[in-house]
């Protein structure tokens, strides 16, 4: 059923990787930062940085979208020891699902304890504005039912178990951490809480598709971050998500909005330093151990 399991994922390989940069970085990282599109500043914002592209890291994938930079940054942020991809891979790059989760489990090998995944998305929920910051508090994965799954295939226990709970994807302490947060940053008007849907990609969706999304019961909808959560669970780090609503998703047929690109580059970039301060403030008061917050 499964025919090959030496692809270039297994265990083995994630940690010839991770030692790989264990040897080139003094940073021991505690968090791991994932920038979604046009977010790609947040890494610019730790400090003492060491910096690998991402072609010369060993068995590392490369970026090919527009505002995912293709940089792996070390550094620290608010004193604390982190890692950032500048840069995400998503299943539309024509990637195996099991190559854009990598990243994953090379962060669990290098000690990382908590994953905090950003994206751009679209947002369903009528009630969400462009330039809303969606925590997100839970997620629909489609292609999951259907078997597209970055867990199929042989399980090897020394990641996680066969079966892993997902009720808990999303960190709730994460989440009320992040509320507190916003609203001490005078965020609280452009934050909100939600369901987020990943779809394959690369087109948007049609007008139908966005109906039954939302009738689903998801407020935003994108390409990403839902495989990372899943292989960040399965190898026992704790996840922080959220979504920059980017475009709203189109509903009506007589709408004359496009979703396109370059309106989510745009998006990203208006709220760009927010989304920083934000992510920075909410690192700061992450505490190394697994269950205690400032
Ligand atoms: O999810 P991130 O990487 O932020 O990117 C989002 O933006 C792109 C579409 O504009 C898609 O890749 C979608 O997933
Ligand atoms: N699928 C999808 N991804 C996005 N990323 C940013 N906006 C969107 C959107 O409207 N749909």
């Amino acid at each position: 059923m499964f025919p090959d399991s030496n692809n270039g994922y297994s265990y083995e390989d994630c940690q010839a990787t991770a030692d790989w940069l264990l040897a080139q970085a003094a940073v021991r990282p505690q968090v791991a930062i994932v920038c979604g599109s046009g977010m790609g500043g947040l890494a610019d914002t730790l400090k003492d940085q060491v910096a690998f592209n991402y072609k010369d890291i060993p068995n590392f994938p490369l970026s090919t979208v527009p505002g995912h930079a293709g940089r792996l940054v070390f550094g620290t942020l608010k004193g604390r020891p982190c890692v950032c991809m500048q840069g995400r891979f998503h299943l539309y790059e024509g990637y195996p699902i099991q190559k854009i989760t990598k990243p994953m489990r090379i962060f669990a090998l290098l000690g990382v304890e908590t994953v905090i995944l950003t994206n751009a998305a679209g947002g369903l929920n009528q009630d969400f504005k462009v330039g809303d910051i969606m925590i997100i508090k839970n997620h629909i994965n489609i292609a999951g039912f259907a078997g597209n799954h970055p867990l199929a295939g042989p399980n090897d226990d020394r990641f996680g178990v066969r079966f892993p709970c997902m009720s808990d994807a999303y960190d709730r302490d994460l989440q009320q951490l992040a509320l507190d947060v916003g609203q001490e940053l005078g965020y609280g008007d452009f934050l909100r809480d939600g369901v987020y849907c990943v779809v394959g990609g690369p087109s948007f969706e049609t007008i139908a598709e966005c109906r039954m999304l939302h009738k689903l019961g998801a407020d935003a909808v994108g390409m990403s971050t839902v495989h990372e959560t899943i292989v960040a669970r399965h190898c026992g780090m704790r996840v922080f998500a959220l979504s920059l609503i980017t475009n709203k998703a189109v509903m009506e047929y007589d709408s004359e909005e496009k979703a396109n690109h370059e309106e989510v580059l745009e998006t990203s970039r208006v709220r760009a330093s927010q989304l920083e301060t934000f992510v920075s403030n909410l690192v700061s008061r992450i505490k190394p151990s697994k269950l205690s917050y400032s």
